[in-house]
């Protein structure tokens, strides 16, 4: 086990504790998605196993050794673990390389430039090397920052929403890059993010928390079979939601439905078509079945009445 939390209690206002007995592993080589909503304690739980905030009870391990935030701390973050964080601290008179570069020795002044290059190429910045991070984009700042933490190959790296800035092309290169440079150095990555469909097909644990309550803790198939509740299956993407009455009536097996789970069928439930748009890979329709609106994705276009199987 590389990290262990346990029991950890935070209160930013004594009346309100935003963690209570909060438990959470990870393995050496384990990428865990930390997801929830805005609001619900992603930072502030990355910051407080950083080190950058003292909790008030409970035990954070790290690598065999308990931490003990700031107040013990003179330089906070363990050597061991690096953190990019929402602002992303960067050198603002140092080029992007320089910036890269900041943790990497300079005793072999060819290796460093040689890794300085790999990591920009993995954050796709190869162009920007010269460049001072004033002159770059949000989403350009955030991405040396990754890079610069990638560095030292920690042995963790918490990531505090890391592709919240970055356009949807772009968002698919550097995922790609990112998780496969994490898993061939066996890397552990706590990455947090409020929209699990980004990090799904490389996590191992989907980790939810909902204001501050860890409340589902499974693999990414277990989380998309079986979401724990309405909020979990919503951070998974669009999906319908069936009340229990609704269930009895439409005779279904479980209340979450994504809208490519329900199929069309000769005799099933029969459902008006509302509109029928489309999406690229599929047609996004709007169905009613009597006074219920229900997505489903189709791959031609709909009209009038249809049959679904659920
Ligand atoms: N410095 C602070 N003082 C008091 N309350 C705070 C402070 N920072 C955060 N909070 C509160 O703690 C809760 C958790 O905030 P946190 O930033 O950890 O959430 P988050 O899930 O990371 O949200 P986001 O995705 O928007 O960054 C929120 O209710 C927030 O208002």
């Amino acid at each position: 086990m590389l990290l262990e939390v346990k029991n950890l209690y935070f209160n930013y206002q004594t009346d309100k504790p935003l963690f209570q007995n909060l438990n959470l592993n990870v393995d050496e080589g384990q990428i865990i998605a930390l997801a929830g909503e805005s609001g619900c304690g992603k930072s502030t739980l990355l910051s407080l196993i950083y080190g950058l905030m003292d909790w008030q009870d409970g035990q954070i391990i790290f690598d065999g050794e308990k931490l003990f935030g700031p107040k013990a701390n003179l330089v906070p973050g363990e050597s061991q673990m690096k953190f990019v964080a929402q602002n992303y601290d960067l050198m603002p008179y140092a080029t992007v390389a320089d910036n890269v570069g900041k943790f990497i020795s300079n005793i072999n002044l060819k290796s460093k430039k040689e890794k300085v290059e790999e990591l920009l190429d993995v954050v796709g910045l190869t162009d920007y090397a010269k460049v001072l991070p004033k002159n770059l984009s949000g989403g350009q700042q955030q991405r040396v920052a990754i890079a610069r933490a990638l560095a030292v190959l920690p042995k963790m790296l918490l990531l505090d929403e890391p592709f919240s800035n970055l356009d949807f092309s772009r968002k698919f290169e550097l995922r790609d890059k990112l998780f496969n440079y994490v898993k061939q150095n066996n890397l552990s990555l706590l990455i947090s993010t409020h929209n699990l469909e980004e990090v799904l097909p490389w996590a191992d644990k989907i980790v939810v928390l909902q204001q501050g309550r860890l409340i589902q803790n499974d693999s990414p198939k277990e989380t998309y079979e079986n979401p724990y509740n309405d909020y979990v299956a919503k951070l998974l993407g669009e999906v319908n939601i069936f009340s229990d009455e609704e269930k009895i009536q439409f005779n279904l097996s479980k209340k979450h439905y994504f809208p490519h789970q329900i199929k069309f069928s000769e005799n099933g439930v029969e459902a008006t078509v509302i509109e029928s748009l489309f999406a690229g890979s599929h047609y996004r329709n709007k169905l009613r079945i009597n006074d219920k609106s229900i997505v489903v994705y189709s791959q031609n276009l709909l009209s009038g009445n249809v049959f679904l199987e659920f």
